[in-house]
């Protein structure tokens, strides 16, 4: 199997069918709804808040809600008093079913569910599909986080309606050091090794540091990325803003982290700093610009054109160019 990451992979370019990139189409469909970005923000704490959820349910954007001290049931009457879309995550213990059971009584569906566990590939995640299928049947669930074809297949047979790609590859992530399990440092390779059997929609979670990776990501299989770090140094990031020499930075830590969870316990995240660049709008904007010149280096003129184009590997046991996935 080759091995390789964002960073020592390159796209190849195919002739030019448009006239200007804003011919190209960036957006994608998921789960009936389409969305102008392939692009979703990370269910964290220091990521997203309702206020973000709402701006980008409102502006085209898919979002997945975090987790933490949260009313979920409360979250999902919000956003459909405002007229949109609902898409929270759930873990996979009791009172994530009684989330299930009190939105169930309430006849609230969410849109999306996202369940979000470290170990997606667990006979908690089959149980916990099982128990929202049969009780909110109008949800597209996604499911993870995995990192293996074997894990793919699972959960697309156990219920799931999208997979979640990504073992440890995260900015703020130490599963890797902490436990010797994950993909990160290969995620773009076990992104296209998962491609190869899902059957139905991947989000590649984790690893991603610039907007070039977003087309890799497409190219490899996923129809959506999931970033953290990238979203976290916003002016409306919900980190704490803290200054360090006259600059201005926002903290990003991981779902896994003491930070997080209140407790010094199988802890597998950290604590970063991120520097303010701006505004959220302009950063999805941007990427949304950089994305349709992605698609006209491809020749092609939506995304699913970028799954056309040849790469080379760069440096390493595996270099050289390949013409055929
Ligand atoms: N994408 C990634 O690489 C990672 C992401 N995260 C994020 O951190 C957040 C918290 O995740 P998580 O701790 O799983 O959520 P939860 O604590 O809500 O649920 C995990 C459940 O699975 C059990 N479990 C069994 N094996 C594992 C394992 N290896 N890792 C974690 N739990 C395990 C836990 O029991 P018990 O606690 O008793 O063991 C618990 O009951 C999530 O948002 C997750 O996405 C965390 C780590 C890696
Ligand atoms: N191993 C851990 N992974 C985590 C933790 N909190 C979040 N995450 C994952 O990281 C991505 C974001 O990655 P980035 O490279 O874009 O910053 C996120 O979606 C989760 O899957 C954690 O504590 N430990």
């Amino acid at each position: 199997m080759e091995i390789f990451d964002y960073d020592n992979i390159l796209l190849l370019p195919r002739k030019c069918r448009v006239q200007s990139r804003s011919e190209c189409d960036a957006g994608v469909e998921l789960g009936g709804r389409k969305f102008r970005l392939p692009v979703v923000p990370a269910n964290m704490k220091t990521v997203v808040d309702q206020k973000i959820c709402l701006w980008m349910a409102q502006n085209g954007y898919f979002y997945v809600m975090h987790r933490f001290d949260l009313d979920n049931v409360q979250f999902v009457r919000d956003m459909h008093g405002a007229g949109v879309y609902a898409s929270i995550s759930l873990g996979v213990k009791a009172p994530d079913r009684a989330t299930v059971d009190t939105l169930a009584a309430e006849g609230l569906v969410p849109e999306y569910i996202t369940i979000d566990i470290a170990h997606g590939h667990a006979d908690s995640v089959r149980d916990m599909i099982g128990y929202i299928k049969a009780r909110l049947t109008g949800s597209f669930v996604i499911a993870g986080n995995v990192a293996t074809p074997e894990a793919v297949i699972d959960l697309e047979n156990w219920g799931a309606d999208a997979t979640k790609v990504g073992v440890g590859p995260g900015k703020v992530c130490i599963t890797k050091l902490k436990t010797g399990f994950g993909t990160g440092g290969w995620q773009l390779s076990a992104l296209k090794w998962c491609a190869r059997v899902a059957t139905k929609p991947i989000i590649a979670d984790g690893g991603i540091r610039s907007h070039g990776d977003i087309a890799k990501s497409i190219r490899f299989g996923a129809s959506m990325v999931m970033i953290g770090s990238l979203f976290a140094g916003h002016e409306e990031s919900p980190g704490q803003t803290v200054e360090v020499d006259g600059v201005l930075y926002k903290e990003y830590y991981g779902s896994a982290s003491d930070f997080n969870k209140g407790e010094y316990r199988h802890v597998e995240g950290k604590r970063i700093l991120e520097p303010i660049k701006g505004k959220l709008a302009e950063t999805l904007i941007e990427m949304e610009q950089d994305v349709q010149s992605s698609i006209s280096y491809s020749g092609g003129t939506k995304l699913l054109d970028l799954k056309k184009v040849n790469y080379v590997i760069l440096g390493g046991e595996n270099a050289g160019e390949h013409l055929f996935m």
